[in-house]
């Protein structure tokens, strides 16, 4: 057995449809190392702090094997760890917060799975296969979809009858675990209070956007999966359900799955681009399309979502492009004008935190998403109230 003062860490793991993020913090929430495996299914890459090799991961587990090693090679093997933390995207009505992992918990993410197919089953693949390997080890989860669970019911159904919504067919949202980062973090980087309608916009390769009243939110754009509402990477956002039926029936279900989550979105307008810093640069009349469409869709998804809140008083971006993708920020802040929205260029330009000018009646920010330090925090919480 190792000194407990000597497993102080939590390890957080973040896994994706094509990667694994991990970060290492210790008991003070100080961040310690940061690291991805990338490029999963194929040639990839393993960034542990500062330094970076190439890989073949030909699957989750596979890189998942390669993160553990590599910690072990920088003196982080598991006995260092006090607990492992995940990031879980659908927790869908039973799961809405953190949990220590158990049998139970596992089932319940499990059954989850069909709801958040590029997400759940590599989320589950990592808490199962750490299980194995290091069976003493704590975990805990925290759910995507947790901060959405106050979304009234409104707001949260299908218009589809009972015994439909039963079987789980409603609005789940996601992006929570950022969207409950953000509601933490702005007033100290704002140093006000937290303002009282605030539309924030996860813009990454997954995109959202959230009406939080009150720090709780109201209304999400991602519904029953995280295809639906914004234009994203290779995701369509919202679609007609005739039009995926008729997809569905003439090219199967498999292929339309594929078609709807991995080839559309600005990767399907633009010709194969699912990056927003490759489409910038690339600056052909599709990509330019592309831009736009993601551009529009995410303004016109915020009218709707500042009508559920009557109103807004400010507004953030985060994530890889709310956080550095300065022209597009740019233009959804513009895209608020009719409601007396201002841009300070130069502030934008230069990715200040402050981005509104002094006339602006909303106030517009940079928040820099921390998903794994609130995942951390959930585990330190989670161990510290029941401690294994
Ligand atoms: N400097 C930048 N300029 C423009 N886009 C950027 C920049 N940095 C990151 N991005 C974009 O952010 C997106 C990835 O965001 P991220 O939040 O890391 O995604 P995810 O966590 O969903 O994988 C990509 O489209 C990437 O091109
Ligand atoms: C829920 C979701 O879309 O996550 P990501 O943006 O990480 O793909
Ligand atoms: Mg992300």
């Amino acid at each position: 057995m190792s000194d407990p003062a000597d497993s102080d860490l939590i390890l957080v793991l973040n896994a994706g449809s094509s990667s694994i993020k991990l970060a290492v913090f210790d008991s003070d929430l100080t961040e310690t190392l940061t690291g991805i495996a990338d490029g999963i299914g194929g040639a990839g890459h393993l960034r542990l702090g500062s330094v970076t090799t190439a890989q073949n991961f030909p699957d989750h587990e596979s890189a998942l094997q390669a993160v553990l090693a590599g910690l072990e090679a920088n003196g982080l093997p598991f006995s260092r760890f006090r607990a492992a933390a995940h990031r879980v995207v659908h927790g869908g009505t039973e799961l809405t917060e953190p949990a220590r992992v158990t049998p139970e918990v596992i089932a319940a993410i499990d059954r989850c799975s069909a709801l958040a197919p590029l997400h759940n089953p590599h989320n589950l693949a990592a808490i199962k296969t750490l299980a194995r390997l290091a069976s003493g080890l704590a975990q805990t989860a925290t759910f995507d979809t947790a901060f959405h669970a106050t979304n009234p019911e409104v707001a949260a159904r299908y218009a589809v009858p009972a015994g439909i919504e039963a079987r789980g067919i409603r609005r789940y949202g996601f992006h929570g675990t950022s969207y409950a980062s953000l509601v933490r973090h702005m007033p100290d980087m704002t140093g006000a209070a937290l303002p009282t309608r605030l539309l924030a916009f996860h813009l990454g390769n997954g995109a959202s956007v959230c009406a939080i009243r009150d720090g709780q939110s109201v209304a999400t754009t991602m519904g029953y999966s995280p295809l639906g509402g914004l234009t994203m990477g290779t995701r369509t956002g919202e679609i007609d359900g005739n039009a995926v039926l008729r997809l569905a029936e003439e090219d199967g279900i498999v292929a339309t799955h594929h078609l709807l989550n991995k080839e559309s979105g600005l990767r399907g307008l633009s010709g194969g681009l699912s990056d927003m810093r490759a489409l910038m640069e690339a600056d052909t009349p599709e990509t330019r399309f592309a831009i736009d469409h993601f551009c529009y869709w995410a303004i016109r998804h915020a009218g709707s979502l500042i009508a559920a809140m009557e109103g807004v008083d400010a507004v953030a971006f985060t994530g890889g492009i709310g956080e550095n993708a300065t022209p597009i920020r740019a233009r959804i802040f513009r895209g608020l004008a009719w409601l007396g929205a201002q841009l300070n260029e130069e502030a934008n330009t230069r990715g200040e935190s402050r981005l509104h000018s002094k006339g602006s009646t909303i106030t517009g920010w940079i928040v820099p998403a921390q998903e794994e330090r609130m995942i951390a925090a959930d585990a330190l919480h989670l161990l510290n109230v029941s401690p294994p």
